[in-house]
C-alpha cells in the first residue's frame, strides 16, 4: 500500500498553475490569522476546541429543527381535527397548506449526511444594511473595518447548510448555500476577498460534527472574534475532497464550489447560459448545483420542470444521487438522451458509419420523405392501422404494386394498399379507380400538415369525388339554381354521412390513409428497397444498405433494441406523423383531492407525492429550464429531439469540443444554434481540472494537441507524484495482462477502477475481468463519457483512436478518467517503445 499512501498524502499538494490563473481560493495552509504562526503543538487543542465551538452550533441547530418539526406536525394534526367542516374553498386551503406543511415536514425530517457544512466570519458591510435573512448585504467592507495597525473584528458570523433555517428570533442560524448571503462563501478569493476572513468548511455526520478546514482570505489582518484572535485550521476543504476515494456516485460539491464555478451557478436564469471547459473542471456538477440554484431562486418558474439531458445511461446513474443531496427532487428529471421517448430505451449501439448518417442532418429529409411515402406504396407499414378489410370482400381491391416488381406483398404477408374505392350510395354504386386515388392522395400530400392530421382532409376529398359521380351533384346544383340552397345543403351531408358510415368505406380508409406511428414507419424503413426510394439522392446504396441494416434489430413492428439514435429518429418522426387527438391517461386521484382524516393518510400521502412528481415528471414534454451535459456530443438530430423540450426555455448548455464523439462538429453547432434560436447567450469557461493528477493530465495533453491543435488543456489543481504507467502486450495475452493491471490497481486504490476499450470490445472485456468484483468496471470507450474512477486502465489507445473519425477525442476522454492513477496497455498496433508507451502518446 506504499504507493497509495504516498499518492493520497501528496494529493494535497498544489500545482502553482492554478494559482497563475488566479483562482486563488487554494490557500497555503495557516495556522492563525495575523502575522503570528500558531504553536504546532498547540494545534490539536485548538482544532479540538473549534470542533467543539462548531458542535454547539449544530446543537442549536438540531435543537430548533426539533422545534420546526413539531411545529409543522401541530400544524397538520390541528388541520385533522378540524375535520371536514367550513366551506369547499376554505377546505381546499386547508387541505393545501397541510400539503405544503408535509412536503416541508418531508425536508426537515431528510437526514442529511452533513446538514450545515459552511461558516465565514466577516467584516461589518460598507452601508450597514441588512436583508431580510438577517445578514449584512454588502458585498464590500465598511470603510472602517481594517485599523491602521492592520487589526479588525468580525462583526458577522454566518453559517452556511443545505437549506436555511431561522432561529425562533428569525436570526439567521443556517443560510441556504443557494441564497445571496451565501455568496461570499463561495466567491471570496484572497484577491478579492469582500468582506471575508475566514472561510471554514465544517464535516459532520448526522448529529456530530467531525472536523474543520479553514481558508484564510486576508491573511495580513490580525483579525479577533468578541475579544479572542481567530484561529485558523487545516489545509482547506477542496484538497480534502479531492483526495477522497472515488464510488460509483457523484458526490455534491457543495462545501467547496470555487469562484469561477459559482459564477456559473448563479447566474441568472435568462435566456442560454453557455459553459465550456476542459476534462475535470466540474461541468457536470455546476450544471447539477444550478439546477437546485435556479429552483430555489425561482421554485414557482421551476415548477415547469427542469430537464438534465445526459449522454448515457451509466452517466444518468453516476449523478442521479447529486440532487436529493442538495434536497431537491421531483422537479428535475435526469435523462438519458437516448430515453428522452416515452416507452423507448436506447440499449442497442450503431457502429460508427452508421450513428454518421443516422445522427446527421441529411437525416430529417429522409425522414420527411419515409412520412409521407409510408402512407403509400406495395405495402402498408407495420404498426399503421392498415391491417383491416382483405381480399374477396368485393369492396376493397388490393394489388397494386407501384413499384412494378414481384411479388406485392413484398413476401411479407401483410395487408397492402388498395387500389380501388367501391361503395353505395343513394341506390348506386359508386366506384373510384387507381388513377382517380393517387390523384386525391396527392392532392393532400401538398398540405404541410403532419400526415395522421392530414385523414380528414383526405376522407374530405373522397366523399367530394364520390359525390361528383353520384349524379346527386347535379340535382344539388338545381335547388342552388333555384334558390333552395339550405336543400341542396341537407343532401350533400345525408349523402356524406352515409357513405362515410359504410363499413365499406371505413374500411377502405384505415388502410387506405392509415394512422402510422413512428415505431412502424421506423420498421418500413428497414425494407431496404424502400429505404432507397425515401433516401433517393440523399443517401449512397452504401448507407442506405447500413441503415436498412441496423434497422431491422427492431423487428417487424419496431419494438425491438433501439440505438440513441434511432431514438432521435422516432421522436422526428412523431413530429412529422402528428398524433390524432388520444384519449388522455386516465389521472391518478390527486392527494390534495382525497383527503379525509389525515393522520391515517400521512404515510399514503408521502408516497403520493412522490408519485405526483413521478407522473408530472413522466407526463411532461417541455420543461421551464433545460440543462444538457456533454452538449459537445448531441448530433444534429439530437439536437432537434433536445430542443423541441424546451422550446419556451431557458437552458444551460454545457461541453467541451474537445472530447466530442461526433464526426462533423460544425454540422452538430448548427443544430445547435437553430435549437437554441436567437436567444442571447452567456459563456463562461472553467479553466481548473479538479479530477486528474498533473502527471495524468499532461499525459491526456499529448492527444488534445493531436486531436485539437492549438486547444488548451486545463491546469489540473493538485499533482500525485505518481506517473502514468505504460505496460505493454508482447506475448500477445492481453487478456491476462488487462486483468493483472486491473488487479494490480485494486491494491493501490481505495476506490474504483474502470478499464476503458473500444466499443468493439466491450463483451469481451467484461469477461477478461470477471471475479475481480464490483469495485472494476469494464467500459466500451463511448460509455467512459462523465464517469470517472479513482484508477483508469486504457487498453489499446490505438484500436480507440481508429474505431471512428473522432477517435482520438474519444481517446481523449478515455485518459481523463482517473482520479489517482492511470495505467497504459498497449497492444501490437500500439507500436509500444522499449518503455511500453503506445506510439500515440510519445512526445
Ligand atoms: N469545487 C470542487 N470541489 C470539489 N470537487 C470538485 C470541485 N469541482 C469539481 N470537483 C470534482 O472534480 C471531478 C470532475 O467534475 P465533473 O465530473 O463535474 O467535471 P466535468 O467538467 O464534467 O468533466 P468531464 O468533461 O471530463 O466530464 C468530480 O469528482 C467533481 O466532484
Amino acid at each position: 500500500m506504499a504507493a497509495q499512501d504516498a499518492a493520497v498524502e501528496s494529493a494535497g499538494s498544489v500545482v502553482d498553475p492554478v494559482r497563475d490563473k488566479g483562482n486563488d481560493a487554494i490557500s497555503d495552509p495557516v495556522h492563525a490569522t495575523g502575522k503570528a504562526p500558531a504553536h504546532p503543538a498547540g494545534a490539536d487543542s485548538v482544532r479540538d476546541r473549534e470542533i467543539g465551538v462548531e458542535q454547539e452550533h449544530l446543537d442549536q441547530v438540531y435543537r430548533r429543527l426539533e422545534e420546526k418539526i413539531d411545529e409543522a406536525e401541530f400544524l397538520m394534526n390541528d388541520a385533522a381535527k378540524r375535520g371536514q367542516v367550513g366551506t369547499p374553498g376554505a377546505l381546499a386551503e386547508r387541505d393545501a397548506q397541510v400539503f405544503r406543511a408535509g412536503i416541508h415536514l418531508n425536508r426537515l425530517n431528510n437526514e442529511f449526511e452533513d446538514f450545515l457544512f459552511g461558516r465565514v466570519d466577516l467584516l461589518p458591510g460598507k452601508d450597514g444594511k441588512k436583508g431580510p435573512d438577517g445578514a449584512y448585504t454588502s458585498v464590500e467592507p465598511a470603510d472602517d473595518a481594517v485599523r491602521d495597525d492592520d487589526t479588525a473584528d468580525i462583526a458577522e458570523t454566518l453559517h452556511i447548510g443545505r437549506i436555511g433555517v431561522l432561529d425562533s428570533d428569525y436570526s439567521p442560524l443556517v443560510i441556504d448555500w443557494r441564497a445571496p448571503a451565501a455568496a461570499p462563501f463561495y466567491r471570496s478569493t484572497p484577491v478579492d476577498p469582500g468582506r471575508v476572513v475566514r472561510r471554514r468548511v465544517i464535516r459532520s455526520k448526522g448529529r456530530k460534527v467531525l472536523g474543520v478546514e479553514d481558508d484564510l482570505m486576508r491573511p495580513e489582518l490580525t483579525a479577533s472574534l468578541n475579544g479572542a484572535a481567530l484561529p485558523v485550521i487545516g489545509d482547506g476543504a477542496l484538497m480534502a475532497a479531492l483526495g477522497q476515494a472515488r464510488s460509483h456516485t457523484m458526490r455534491d460539491i457543495v462545501s467547496s464550489i470555487q469562484a469561477e464555478q459559482d459564477l456559473v451557478i448563479r447566474a441568472p436564469a435568462a435566456s442560454v447560459t453557455e459553459v465550456s471547459g476542459g476534462p475535470g473542471t466540474g461541468k457536470t456538477a455546476v450544471a447539477l448545483h444550478r439546477a437546485a440554484y435556479l429552483l430555489y431562486q425561482d421554485r414557482r418558474r421551476y415548477a415547469g420542470g427542469i430537464l438534465v439531458v445526459s449522454p448515457t445511461p451509466l452517466l444518468v446513474a453516476y449523478t442521479e444521487g447529486v440532487l436529493p443531496s442538495l434536497g431537491e427532487e421531483g422537479q428535475v428529471a435526469i435523462r438519458a438522451v437516448g430515453s428522452l421517448v416515452d416507452g423507448a430505451e436506447a440499449t442497442a449501439y450503431d457502429e460508427p458509419a452508421v450513428s454518421r448518417v443516422k445522427g446527421s442532418a441529411r437525416m430529417l429529409k429522409v425522414l420527411r420523405k419515409a412520412a409521407r411515402g409510408a402512407l403509400e406504396g406495395d405495402r402498408a407499414p407495420a404498426g399503421g392501422r392498415g391491417g383491416r378489410g382483405g381480399r374477396g370482400d368485393g369492396q376493397l381491391s388490393f394489388g397494386g404494386d407501384d413499384s412494378g416488381d414481384g411479388d406485392p406483398s413484398g413476401g411479407s404477408g401483410r395487408p397492402l394498399t388498395p387500389t380501388r374505392l367501391r361503395v353505395v350510395a343513394l341506390g348506386r354504386r359508386l366506384e373510384l379507380e387507381s388513377d382517380e386515388l393517387h390523384r386525391i392522395r396527392q392532392s393532400v400530400l401538398t398540405g404541410t400538415a403532419p400526415v395522421n392530421l392530414l385523414r380528414p382532409r383526405a376522407r374530405k376529398l373522397l366523399l367530394d369525388a364520390l359525390w361528383a359521380k353520384s349524379g346527386a351533384a347535379s340535382r344539388a346544383g338545381d335547388y342552388v339554381a333555384t334558390g333552395d340552397a339550405q336543400l341542396a345543403a341537407e343532401l350533400r351531408s345525408g349523402f356524406d354521412e352515409d357513405v362515410a358510415s359504410e363499413d365499406s368505406f371505413i374500411e377502405f380508409l384505415d388502410a387506405w390513409w392509415p394512422e402510422l406511428t413512428a415505431r412502424g414507419v421506423l420498421a418500413a424503413m428497414a425494407d431496404e428497397r424502400r429505404l432507397g426510394r425515401w433516401a433517393r439522392r440523399i443517401l449512397n446504396p452504401a448507407e442506405t444498405r447500413k441503415v436498412a441494416r441496423s434497422l431491422r434489430r427492431a423487428g417487424p413492428d419496431g419494438t425491438g433494441p433501439l440505438s440513441v439514435h434511432d431514438v432521435a429518429i422516432l421522436d422526428e418522426l412523431e413530429q412529422l406523423l402528428g398524433s390524432p387527438p388520444r384519449q388522455r391517461k386516465r389521472r391518478e386521484l390527486d392527494p390534495l383531492d382525497q383527503l379525509t382524516g389525515l393522520e391515517e393518510l400521512m404515510p399514503q400521502r408521502e408516497e403520493s407525492q412522490r408519485e405526483r412528481a413521478e407522473r408530472l415528471a413522466a407526463e411532461r414534454t417541455e420543461y421551464a429550464h433545460v440543462i444538457v451535459d456533454e452538449a459537445q456530443d448531441l448530433t444534429p438530430m439530437q439536437w432537434r429531439m433536445v430542443g423541441r423540450r424546451g422550446r419556451h426555455a431557458t437552458w444551460t448548455v454545457v461541453g467541451d469540443a474537445a472530447q466530442s464523439s461526433w464526426s462533423d462538429p460544425d454540422e452538430a453547432a448548427e443544430a445547435r444554434d437553430e435549437a437554441l434560436g436567437n436567444r442571447p447567450r452567456r459563456q463562461f469557461t472553467l479553466t481548473v481540472n479538479y479530477r486528474n493528477p498533473a502527471e495524468i493530465a499532461a499525459l491526456a495533453a499529448k492527444v488534445l494537441a493531436l486531436a485539437m491543435p492549438g486547444m488548451e488543456s486545463p491546469a489540473a489543481v493538485r499533482s500525485t507524484g505518481v506517473e502514468p504507467r505504460f505496460s505493454a502486450v508482447r506475448d500477445g495475452d492481453l487478456a491476462r495482462t488487462v486483468r493483472e493491471e486491473a488487479a494490480r490497481l485494486l491494491d493501490r486504490v481505495d476506490g474504483t477502477i474502470g478499464v476503458v476499450v473500444a466499443m468493439s470490445r466491450r463483451e469481451q472485456a467484461a469477461r477478461w475481468l470477471a471475479g475481480l468484483g464490483d469495485r472494476v468496471v469494464a467500459l466500451g470507450s463511448l460509455e467512459a463519457k462523465g464517469l470517472e474512477y479513482d484508477a483508469t486502465v486504457v487498453v489499446s489507445p490505438a484500436e480507440i483512436a481508429d474505431e471512428s473519425p473522432a477517435g482520438l477525442r474519444v481517446l481523449y476522454v478515455a485518459l481523463t478518467r482517473a482520479t489517482q492513477q492511470l495505467t497504459v496497455v498497449s497492444a501490437d498496433r500500439d507500436d509500444p517503445d522499449e518503455q511500453g508507451v503506445p506510439d500515440l502518446l510519445r512526445e
